[in-house]
């Protein structure tokens, strides 16, 4: 998978390109990530790369010629690198709401382009010409883009064939499936009196399996009711929800 990052701050992805899943699939080459910086692209003095409101009011936004450059050179090197042309995603708060589904269909849109905004965000123009999807990682303001880019490549990365040490882990983790994860359990069996559920040290893989699904379906009936209403259940499934409902009845 193909990554370019427009950001002004491109050392703050260090965070997921020096260690952990992202970082060895770096390594592995199942991901190239390459960034540019607008302020590379300054050229005046000051080697300014924000700019004054219209309209006046507080902050300033990102300057126009120096963004567009840096979007132009990584949709460009996508193109070269790929052979096919990049969506360009804009982080922002007006965005759509990101969940798994839409990270899914990011993760195989072909090479990305994901532009981080600073200072009050860009000019709507830039958005109008240059950007091809914008997307929110939820309701709330965060100083930059880069964090919400970083939490959309991570979420993308770990769908990218081969990037997960256990693929199958990836299909079962929460929110694959659409349902919320059952609880696991590790060493030692007992924590302050509390012990493992006897089913997951049976052994017994059948009953180990129904028994995880029946706390994702009864977990989500709690927790998520609106993950269930959008979603069929089969007779099986419906069965050990029903199950979970009596027994947690209150
Ligand atoms: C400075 N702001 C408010 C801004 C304004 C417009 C665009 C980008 C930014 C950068 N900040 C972001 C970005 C994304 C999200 C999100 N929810 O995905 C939250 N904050």
């Amino acid at each position: 998978m193909w990554i370019g990052v427009v950001s002004l701050f491109p050392e703050m992805f260090d965070a997921i390109t020096q260690q952990g899943v992202v970082g060895r699939a770096v390594e592995k080459q199942r991901i190239a990530l390459e960034f540019w910086n607008p302020r590379d692209y300054a050229t005046d003095r000051h080697r300014s790369v924000d700019d004054r409101p219209y309209g006046g009011g507080p902050g300033m936004l990102m300057k126009v010629d120096t963004l567009r450059a840096a979007i132009f050179d990584a949709r460009q090197r996508a193109e070269q690198a790929t052979g096919q042309s990049p969506t360009v995603i804009y982080l922002s708060p007006q965005g759509r709401k990101l969940d798994q589904q839409g990270v899914q269909a990011l993760a195989s849109a072909g090479p990305l382009v994901v532009v981080a905004g600073r200072y009050e965000g860009i000019d709507e123009r830039v958005v109008e010409s240059d950007i091809d999807e914008e997307w929110s990682i939820g309701d709330y303001v965060l100083s930059g883009g880069e964090l919400p880019a970083m939490v959309l490549i991570d979420a993308a990365a770990r769908l990218v064939p081969g990037v997960l040490g256990h693929q199958d882990s990836a299909i079962e983790d929460s929110f694959n499936d659409g349902l919320l994860d059952c609880p696991h359990y590790t060493r030692p069996e007992t924590i302050d009196g509390r012990q493992v559920p006897d089913v997951l040290l049976s052994g017994n893989h059948a009953a180990i399996k129904r028994w995880r699904l029946k706390q994702s379906l009864g977990r989500t009936w709690q927790r998520r009711p609106d993950l269930l209403a959008g979603r069929t259940l089969d007779a099986e499934q419906q069965r050990l929800l029903d199950e979970f409902i009596e027994e947690h009845a209150l």
